[in-house]
């Protein structure tokens, strides 16, 4: 990594950013040709604020084309852990019924913020509701979530970078890393 302005901070590096271009680019092959015959564009629903990189990689990546919603939600404010509780800090712009709608994602740790969401999302009644992530911890999630593609599968551990954030830092790393454990304190 040769640019890179949080060296001292970053512990490790988890998944390199050209593997993650990598796994995109495949991602948005396959998912665009799911979606080929769609009458209409897909609209994607990213979740703010961690999903804001991933979204504009994947929309990019997507073999179709798409329309841009965001939703903004929060359920961890500053803390590591999820409160389960989801406050709706902004909503869509758009109606989405009748659509093909796939709610994009940066991370599913606990599954509560995308269980809330999808609840949230279905009573709008789009045509289909899908959730694309890049990352997943699979030992983390407690929710039931039936999800169209996940990127990476990643251990339990806290991860910043490439839109996810401690206290709002590390967005704007390229790769995804683990925080060097005094940055906790
Ligand atoms: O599966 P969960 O345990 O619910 O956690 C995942 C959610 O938590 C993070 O968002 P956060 O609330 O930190 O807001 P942010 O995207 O603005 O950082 C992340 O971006 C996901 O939206
Ligand atoms: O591991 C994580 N890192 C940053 N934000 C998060 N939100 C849920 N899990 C995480
Ligand atoms: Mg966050």
């Amino acid at each position: 990594m040769s640019t890179d302005k949080y060296a001292d901070e970053i512990e490790s590096v988890l998944i390199d950013a050209d593997v993650i271009r990598d796994r995109i680019a495949e991602m948005g092959a396959m998912i665009g040709e799911r979606y080929r015959d769609s009458e209409q564009e897909v609209v994607l629903v990213a979740v703010l604020k961690g999903a804001a990189i991933f979204v504009s990689d994947f929309a990019r990546a997507l073999s179709i084309p798409s329309e841009l919603e965001f939703m903004a939600v929060s359920s961890y404010g500053s803390s590591t852990s999820s409160s389960g509780v989801v406050r709706i800090l902004k909503d869509l712009d758009r109606d989405i019924a009748d659509r093909d709608v796939i709610i994009v994602e940066d991370i599913i740790d606990s599954g509560l913020t995308l269980s809330w969401l999808m609840r949230n999302l279905r009573t709008r009644n789009p045509r289909s509701l899908e959730i694309v992530t890049l990352l997943r911890k699979p030992d983390a999630v407690k929710a039931d979530l039936d999800i169209l593609e996940i990127g990476f599968d990643i251990p339990n551990e806290f991860v910043v970078g490439y839109g996810l954030d401690f206290s709002e830092r590390y967005r704007d790393l390229p790769y995804i890393g683990r925080l060097h454990p005094r940055m906790y304190s």
